[in-house]
């Protein structure tokens, strides 16, 4: 274990877990959302409200930030918590994702990928060293390995081939983070939807030793079945001591569901995302601000939330803004999504300290089915 770098597992409920992660830069309450900041922002939000909404942290995204500014320049202005003003813990993702998904032209070989920018075409070499690197430069505090996401459908033979490329690169991140006192590298765990490559990647990844553990090469595309199962033949082969993360997941339902199955972090894009579109989360279910229905209508999305985007706008001025493509439409979905997931993530938590985490997870289930009030 990285020396200044923790986690406390306080309480199981069944699966599901509540732990703490400890960082040098402040602690994480598990289970956990973490809000996507892929370019140093989360999109829409300023980080005081970001903060507001009881995120314990953001991420990062070394593909993004490699392009546009530059890690060295980042690292000359006060590394990414200054530069984006975010107190508090930053994981960043190693870039293995955005290879496989934005990248033009790209080539993966042992040594690392090379490949065009999506923006300017310029070329660029990713290895598992200088992924790592440039987290360093940008004073990340949990660090993810290089690695090969698959997309999905893929063949068996493709899924072996890049989890085995991936633990070789695993060793290699673990190599190239040293010891950096106070920030934790993760694992990822690759291996397509087969339970004995996913069996296989987890040892590997457990017999380096890792701070954490991700399982990747998921929501890209398999759908929730596939994904569940995946996770079940997953989690097992992960020590208990230690976090697990879920990357890119997902709907409220999905980190429910994902909970309930051992997982203790999360990642999505969708609250922003879908804000941007007119689509608001909340205890009711999903509401689209867009639909015709809201245009007359005075009440907030939920009267009874602390986030004045939920509690003080009323769904009529937001439809307003989402049909006239007013930023500010954007703006308040995105918080009000953000705070939502919030607030759905300390429900957990407090359901698994009570020891009563399935009855809210039916409990949640219910109300989004009953919809809107
Ligand atoms: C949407 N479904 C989804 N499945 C994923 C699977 C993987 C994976 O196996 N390996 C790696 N390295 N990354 C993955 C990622 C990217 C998440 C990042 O992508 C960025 O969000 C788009 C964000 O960067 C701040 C986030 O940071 C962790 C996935 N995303």
């Amino acid at each position: 274990m990285s020396e200044g770098f923790s986690f406390t597992l306080h309480k199981t409920d069944g699966t599901a877990r509540r732990g703490t992660i400890t960082t040098g830069r402040g602690e994480i309450r598990t289970p956990a959302f973490m809000p996507v900041g892929t370019a140093g922002t989360v999109k829409g939000l300023y980080p005081e409200q970001v903060c507001e909404t009881g995120a314990d942290i953001i991420l990062g995204n070394v593909y993004h930030l490699m392009l546009r500014p530059g890690p060295e320049e980042v690292a000359k202005l006060g590394g990414l918590h200054k530069f984006a003003n975010w107190p508090r813990p930053i994981l960043t993702d190693s870039g293995g994702f955005q290879i496989m998904s934005l990248a033009k032209l790209r080539k993966i070989s042992e040594k690392g990928a090379v490949f065009q920018s999506h923006i300017d075409g310029r070329k660029y070499e990713l290895t598992p060293e200088r992924s790592m690197e440039i987290q360093r430069l940008l004073g990340s505090d949990i660090q993810m390995q290089l690695d090969e996401c698959l997309m999905y459908p893929h063949t068996d033979k493709d899924a072996e081939r890049a989890m085995q490329l991936s633990l070789r690169w695993a060793e290699r991140s673990r190599q190239a983070f040293g010891k950096q006192p106070g920030r934790g590298n993760f694992g990822i765990v690759q291996g397509g939807v087969n339970e004995k490559l996913r069996r296989l990647s987890a040892e590997g990844l457990t017999a380096i030793g890792f701070e954490g553990y991700a399982i990747g090469g998921l929501a890209v595309g398999e759908g929730q079945a596939l994904m569940l199962q995946t996770i079940e033949n997953t989690a097992p082969h992960l020590p208990t001591d230690r976090p697990r993360y879920l990357m890119g997941v997902g709907t409220p339902e999905d980190i429910l569901e994902a909970v309930a199955r051992g997982v203790d972090m999360f990642d999505c894009v969708m609250p922003t995302r879908s804000g941007r579109h007119g689509q608001a989360f909340t205890r009711f279910g999903k509401i689209n601000l867009r639909n015709a229905r809201h245009a007359d209508d005075p009440r907030p999305l939920d009267p009874e939330s602390p986030c004045p985007a939920l509690s003080v706008y009323s769904r009529a001025y937001l439809h307003h803004l989402i049909r006239s493509g007013e930023l500010l439409g954007m703006m308040l979905l995105s918080w009000a999504n953000i705070a939502y997931y919030q607030s759905l993530m300390q429900g957990i938590r407090d359901a698994i300290d009570r020891g009563r985490f399935e009855e809210f997870r039916l409990a949640t289930k219910e109300q989004w089915q009953r919809g809107d009030i």
